[in-house]
Order: C-alpha cells, then sequence, then structure tokens
C-alpha cells in the first residue's frame, strides 16, 4: 500500500490544533492571542468608516459571541443586525426618544441623536432574554452572559481589523426603544455594538492599577 502523502505542517496551524486538544498555546499563536486582547480598545462609533464585516467575518463574530460562558445553560442573548434600510426608522426612535425626555432640546441636538443611527456600517443591538426565577440562574449570572458574549464579539472585530464599540447612552431603556427591539417581555435590549474600520486609531489603553483589582483573599 503507497504511504499517505504528508500534508505540510504550518507552525501556527499546529499551536492552533495543540490548544482545540487541550494542550496550551505555545510560541506566536500564543504571542498573537494575548497581542489581540491586550491591544483592542474601544472606536467610538462616530468614528468607525466603510467597510464593515463581510457577511463571512459577520457570521465569526456572531460565533464568537455564541461561545459565550453561560450557566444552565440558557442561551440568554440575541443579535438583531440593524440594516442599512432600517437606520431610518432606528433614526426616528432616537429622535423621538430625545424629544420626549429632553423637551428643551435643540433641534441640533435632536439631529445629533439620529445621527447615532447612522454611523457605524455594522450595527448590531444587543438583547438578554432573562429567566426570573430560575432554580440554578440567577439573574445577574444572565446578564453577565450577555456581557462575555459582547466581549468576544469586540474581541473577535479586533482580531479581524475592525474597529468596534458596545454603547447603550440614556435613551435604552426607554420604553419605545425597549418594544422596537424586543419580541417577548422577557427581552431587554442592552445596548449596541457598533463595528467598522476605525478612521483613527484609538488611544493606547492607560494600564489598570493591578493592585487596585488583585489581591489575595484574606478572609
Ligand atoms: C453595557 C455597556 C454600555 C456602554 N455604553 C456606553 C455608552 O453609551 N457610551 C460610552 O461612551 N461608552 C459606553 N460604554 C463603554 C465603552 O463601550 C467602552 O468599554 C469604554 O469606552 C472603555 O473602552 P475600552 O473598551 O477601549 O476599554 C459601555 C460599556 C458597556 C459594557
Amino acid at each position: 500500500m503507497a504511504a499517505k502523502a504528508q500534508k505540510p505542517v504550518n507552525d501556527d496551524n499546529a499551536e492552533l490544533s495543540a490548544l482545540i486538544n487541550g494542550e496550551p498555546l505555545t510560541g506566536t499563536a500564543r504571542e498573537a492571542f494575548f497581542e489581540t486582547l491586550f491591544s483592542r480598545r474601544s472606536v467610538a462609533p462616530k468614528r468607525l468608516g466603510a467597510p464593515g464585516p463581510s457577511q463571512d467575518e459577520l457570521e465569526l463574530i456572531i460565533a464568537a459571541g455564541l461561545t459565550a460562558p453561560d450557566h444552565g445553560p440558557l442561551r440568554p442573548w440575541r443579535f438583531l443586525r440593524v440594516p442599512d434600510e432600517r437606520r431610518a426608522h432606528l433614526a426616528n426612535l432616537f429622535a423621538e426618544e430625545k424629544r420626549l425626555y429632553q423637551p428643551e432640546a435643540t433641534e441640533a441636538e435632536v439631529e445629533a441623536e439620529r445621527a447615532r443611527a447612522f454611523n457605524a456600517p455594522t450595527l448590531i443591538a444587543l438583547l438578554v432574554d432573562i429567566t426570573e426565577n430560575h432554580p440554578k440562574v440567577p439573574v445577574h449570572e444572565q446578564y453577565i452572559s450577555l456581557g462575555a458574549a459582547a466581549a468576544n464579539m469586540l474581541l473577535a472585530c479586533h482580531a479581524m481589523g475592525y474597529g468596534a464599540m458596545m454603547t447603550s447612552g440614556r435613551k435604552i431603556d426607554t420604553p419605545t426603544l425597549q418594544q422596537a427591539f424586543c419580541k417577548k417581555p422577557s427581552e431587554r435590549l442592552i445596548g449596541f455594538l457598533s463595528i467598522g474600520t476605525a478612521m483613527r486609531q484609538p488611544k493606547t489603553r492607560v494600564p489598570v492599577t493591578r493592585e487596585d483589582h488583585f489581591e489575595d483573599w484574606t478572609g
């Protein structure tokens, strides 16, 4: 029997296969992982231009979100893309909210609110479907799971070279906006993920003081 042809092994691929088999990342793959993690910064929606992610790239971003830690599992997340043809409708909702909750707002301020609906090439609404009184999974864990999904999506965007940011704004909890996105009373719109090409590179992160956030428990 003829010997099987050996596939050439690319070092990076070998390192990634090891990870999937439960072995630690090494070498360039490990460096790339931490480089991606530590270099991510949010990019404000108004600084996001075209192009946004392709459909295939967006699928990857969503897939990254769907790997979030999830007690239950409850799969409490729902992501709704706001297509281009619905942006004007969203803009009207933003304007309506602004007028309702800030009647003294100037026309320019209302227009600025309206513009938010058009900023990023890709706009994803982030929703959580809350199960109240779950025997094992308290409500806060369900919100945490959505946050983890969003963090994964932000990282996936950054890994593919896109800028992204999660925003909510004061208007997020208004009934009009909630009703426009939620299809049942248990759902809640948490915010939006804006994705596009950074028109200006964000500033490097100011390091967080480790001691303020990590120490040995002495209790
Ligand atoms: C749920 C949630 C909602 C947010 N909403 C806003 C917002 O409306 N406006 C804003 O400027 N930042 C908002 N942020 C903060 C930014 O998304 C971002 O995390 C922050 O600017 C820090 O930037 P970094 O991601 O580069 O560390 C929100 C963050 C979270 C987690």
